[in-house]
């Protein structure tokens, strides 16, 4: 397949994480074709080189179809001749008789040239024939519904090593949490990360397709909704109060955590361990203080509660985690909440992703996100001071309300932990700030805010 058909696509595509630097196709590499359907399905990895000097590998499956279709019109990535044949070239995620053949190797298990299909429970809960669907709002990987039961994540940029999202879902699943949809199936697979360098990782996974369910972020919105609609009133007293939601997923978090700490363990972290993880901190702060300037007149003041992270008396106790935590990872079902992606901070290289850190980190990350979920619907307002102290009440009502569900489960009740939370919370905002910076830099004020206000906190 031609370099330059691929980089054309793939600089367009929202998985692409390059997007705004120099880089250029280095490799491409044929991992496996199935075939069986009306065009072979080929799973290939790109390998993106930048000229920075570091190097990315993207899974992409291509449906090679001898004649053009219209109904793919708008996942066409190219023509190429092949051996006297002209083949129209479409993204393979989005072609359902491509998707056909993932579907039947979840279902059977088995190997296909350097790709392995690992059924779970003997392939039960994979459908055994079912059209597929990508679901909207495709971000850093591309998600297929087979038949609304059960839903296969292909990952987009690959890692060597095993995906923590496989690894936990699984742990969760031997030591039988119910607060996540149930793993039904993954793919592993062996490509050339570097030039010599072969490895192996995880190419995708299938689980239960959770249908009927609401994602936080958007049973949250409803409620604020409703509280701006009712200015005059106070957020217990609007019709959409979230607090009993707020302190079931509170709850529904701290099962987890214990879920978590059952199945993989915990250990602790003092001394040098401590003095790394703030060392983390501070660099991230240092990094997001260049890009960002208004970040600048924070740092001595955030520099100062994550030294007191690294010289804290008593050792804080660390665990697998959910890393990259917020509204947009939890849905709401009618069997209770259930978390979603357990894949870390998508800005981390693998590795550190699966280290363990404290349980403060996903509690700091919710309550962001409740502070994010109440400020949304300002941000293209004039500015109203009533409606942002509604917004204050609602973020704090709804925090307060996670926090006792998280101690009404068994988990620590994490206002014990004030300096942690604080260091944590400024940590997650900072990274929030860079994010929002790369990608939405309207939203930039919502992090920054936060950074205003814990920097002025008393906490250190
Ligand atoms: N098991 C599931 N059931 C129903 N919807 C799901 C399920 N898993 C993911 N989704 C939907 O897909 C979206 C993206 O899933 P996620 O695992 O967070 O992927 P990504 O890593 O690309 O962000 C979620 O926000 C949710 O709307
Ligand atoms: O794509 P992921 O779900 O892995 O997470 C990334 O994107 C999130 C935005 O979609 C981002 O979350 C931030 O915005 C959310 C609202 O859109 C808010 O609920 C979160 O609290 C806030 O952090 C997340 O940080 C990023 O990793």
């Amino acid at each position: 397949m031609e370099p330059q058909l691929l980089q054309d696509w793939m600089g367009t595509q929202r998985w692409f994480a390059g997007k705004g630097r120099q880089w250029h196709v280095a490799g491409v590499e044929q991992l496996a074709e199935l075939r069986g359907g009306p065009a072979p399905v080929r799973l290939l990895v790109v390998r993106a080189d930048y000229d920075d000097g570091s190097t990315e590998a993207y899974q992409l499956a291509v449906s090679m179809r001898p004649e053009p279709n219209d109904a793919l019109g708008h996942v066409l990535i190219g023509e190429v001749d092949e051996d006297g044949t002209r083949y129209f070239v479409y993204d393979g995620f989005h072609d359902k008789e491509a998707t056909a053949l993932l579907l039947r190797g979840l279902k059977e298990g088995g190997t296909v040239g350097g790709v392995e299909f690992h059924p779970l429970s003997g392939g039960e809960g994979v459908p055994e024939t079912a059209s597929s669907n990508v679901l909207s709002g495709e971000q850093s990987n591309t998600s297929l519904v087979f038949g609304g039961t059960a839903i296969y994540k292909a990952f987009r940029k690959l890692a060597p090593g095993l995906n923590p999202d496989i690894e936990i879902h699984e742990a969760l699943l031997e030591v039988g949490a119910e607060e996540i949809a149930r793993p039904l199936a993954h793919v592993t697979g062996r490509w050339e990360q570097a030039p010599g360098e072969v490895v192996e990782g995880n190419l995708g996974m299938m689980q239960e397709f959770l249908s009927g369910a609401s994602l936080g972020w958007d049973a949250a919105q409803v409620s604020v909704r409703d509280l701006f609609a009712e200015g005059d009133l106070h957020a217990d007293e609007v019709g959409g109060d979230f607090a009993s939601e707020s302190f079931r997923l509170g709850e529904a978090t701290a099962r987890v955590h214990l879920a978590l700490a059952e199945a993989l363990g915990t250990t602790t972290l003092s001394g040098d361990a401590l003095r790394t993880l703030a060392t983390a901190m501070q660099h991230r702060l240092e990094a997001a203080a260049a890009d960002v300037p208004a970040l600048e007149a924070h740092v001595e003041s955030l520099s100062k509660k994550y030294d007191a992270l690294a010289e804290r008396d008593e050792p804080v106790v660390v665990q697998r985690i959910h890393g990259d935590y917020h509204l947009g990872q939890v849905m709401r079902t009618a069997y209770g909440w259930k978390l979603l992606d357990f894949e870390g901070e998508p800005a981390k290289p693998l590795a550190e992703r699966r280290l363990p850190d404290s349980v403060i980190r996903d509690v700091a990350g919710m309550l962001r996100s409740f502070d994010y979920a109440a400020r949304f619907q300002l941000m293209d307002r004039a500015r109203d001071g009533q409606l942002e102290y509604r917004a204050d009440e609602w973020a704090e009502r709804n925090r307060s309300a996670f926090c006792d569900g998280y101690a009404a489960a068994g988990g620590r009740d994490p206002r014990d932990d004030g300096d942690l939370i604080c260091a944590y919370e400024a940590d997650k905002a900072v990274y929030e700030l860079i994010y929002e910076a790369r990608n939405r830099p309207g939203w930039v004020r919502i992090p920054l805010g936060a950074i205003e206000r814990l920097s002025e906190a008393e906490h250190a």
